[in-house]
């Protein structure tokens, strides 16, 4: 029996914990879960006869239990959607690393369920509403009880945002060295400057040594406001987050040349018909691309002769072959396992991360939120 209400958590108690050490770590965490084991050299024949690989749980790893999130259309408008997402990801460590000061190293064990709706035509109302609306139920992964209900919007675009980050440090910098990220500095392009291209902007910057940041919005004053602020608030915080040297940020007035000159490229947006190109990007490849929006299709954003040259990568290989139906290249693998096994692109390589948006990213996520709650209650 559930002896306490849930608790309810809202959008400002969860702004008031989020930040990118902890929400990274976390991301990182669900990335590494989802990884499935190879089966070790010499046992092929028991899975060719229909034995499953031996569980991650079996070999102490973290773990997912992950179905592919259900669809439902929320009116005669078929860009009206509601998503549900749950998760159970099992036997994870955090370090505690911003993650409210909790440092213990102990394996944790997550079950949640974010339901999210997608309402693009948000954005027309007076005044706008956000497109994304999202809460995630958060259980007690022992007993099964409901303990909280937490406002899930922030945590949406933060934990999209933390998967591209994580995503450029290891498909990106760490081709060039084992702590690239802190040494390079990269030219960033932001695609979409809506909910996700804002905070990808603003964490791209806040994250890495950023030396030009390039813009583009289809409603070039979005752009523009965003530019505007991004410079007041680095000024602002500049002793803080930032590197030696505020990065010069730009507005353009197309993608393409938003991207000419980019390393690092996070496009969100729900165009339907690709807005960059192959001939948009630099001659001298070695350029990293977050494609994180949908328009019908995860991969309507970007061109085909993109997708043709690239090394795609994805969060969820078991998710990807639900959403990814038609991706007009193959995908060479799963970031998180490219974290656990350090299997680098080569320098020069032209890289797509895909992100579709992980249950598990938003179930860690939320538990970091939870427990540094709990211990600002102490
Ligand atoms: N991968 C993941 O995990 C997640 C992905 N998403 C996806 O990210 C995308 C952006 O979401 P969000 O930022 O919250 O949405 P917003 O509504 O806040 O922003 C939408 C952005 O898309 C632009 N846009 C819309 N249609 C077009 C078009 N036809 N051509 C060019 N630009 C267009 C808008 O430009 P304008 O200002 O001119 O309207 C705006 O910049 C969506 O596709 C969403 O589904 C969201 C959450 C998680
Ligand atoms: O992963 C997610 O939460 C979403 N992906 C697209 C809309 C919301």
């Amino acid at each position: 029996m559930n002896t306490l209400a849930p608790v309810f958590y809202n959008a400002e108690s969860v702004r008031r914990v989020l930040n990118w050490p902890m929400v990274n770590e976390a991301v990182e965490a669900a990335l590494k879960a989802v990884v499935k084991p190879k089966a070790p050299v010499g046992d092929e024949p028991m899975d060719a006869i229909g034995s499953e690989p031996q569980s991650n749980e079996s070999r102490g790893r973290s773990y997912v239990s992950q179905p592919a999130r259900n669809v439902t259309v929320a009116s005669n408008d078929p860009s009206k959607l509601l998503l549900t997402m749950p998760a159970f990801v099992g036997n994870y460590q955090l370090t505690g690393n911003g993650a409210g000061g909790d440092a213990s190293n102990v394996a944790r064990s997550t079950l949640a369920c974010k339901v999210v709706t997608s309402f693009r035509s948000n954005r027309l109302l007076q005044p706008p509403l956000p497109s994304i609306n999202a809460n995630i139920l958060l259980f007690n992964a022992h007993t099964g009880e409901l303990e909280a209900l937490m406002a899930g919007t922030d945590i949406t675009t933060w934990r999209t945002v933390s998967a591209s980050l994580v995503a450029t440090k290891y498909l990106y910098f760490r081709r060039f060295g084992p702590r690239a990220e802190q040494q390079l500095g990269i030219n960033v392009a932001v695609v979409g400057c809506g909910a996700q291209g804002q905070l990808h902007a603003a964490a791209m910057c806040a994250n890495f040594r950023v030396d030009k940041l390039t813009l583009y919005n289809r409603t070039q004053i979005r752009a523009v406001q965003l530019a505007n602020e991004l410079r007041q608030r680095m000024a602002h915080d500049s002793d803080s987050c930032y590197g030696p040297k505020l990065p010069d940020i730009q507005v353009c007035g197309s993608a393409g040349e938003a991207v000419a000159e980019a390393d690092v490229i996070c496009i969100a947006t729900y165009a339907k018909e690709p807005l960059i190109r192959a001939s948009d990007l630099r001659e001298k490849r070695s350029v990293h691309i977050n494609a994180v929006g949908a328009g019908e299709v995860h991969f309507g954003e970007v061109s085909d002769d993109i997708y043709q040259e690239s090394l795609v990568y994805v969060d969820c290989m078991e998710n990807a072959r639900h959403e990814l139906v038609g991706l007009p290249a193959p995908i060479a693998g799963e970031v998180g396992d490219v974290i656990i096994n350090g299997n680098y692109p080569d320098e020069q390589a032209l890289t797509i991360f895909q992100s579709m948006g992980m249950a598990s990213e938003d179930a860690c996520v939320a538990e970091a939120v939870q427990t540094a709650l709990l211990s600002c209650d102490k």
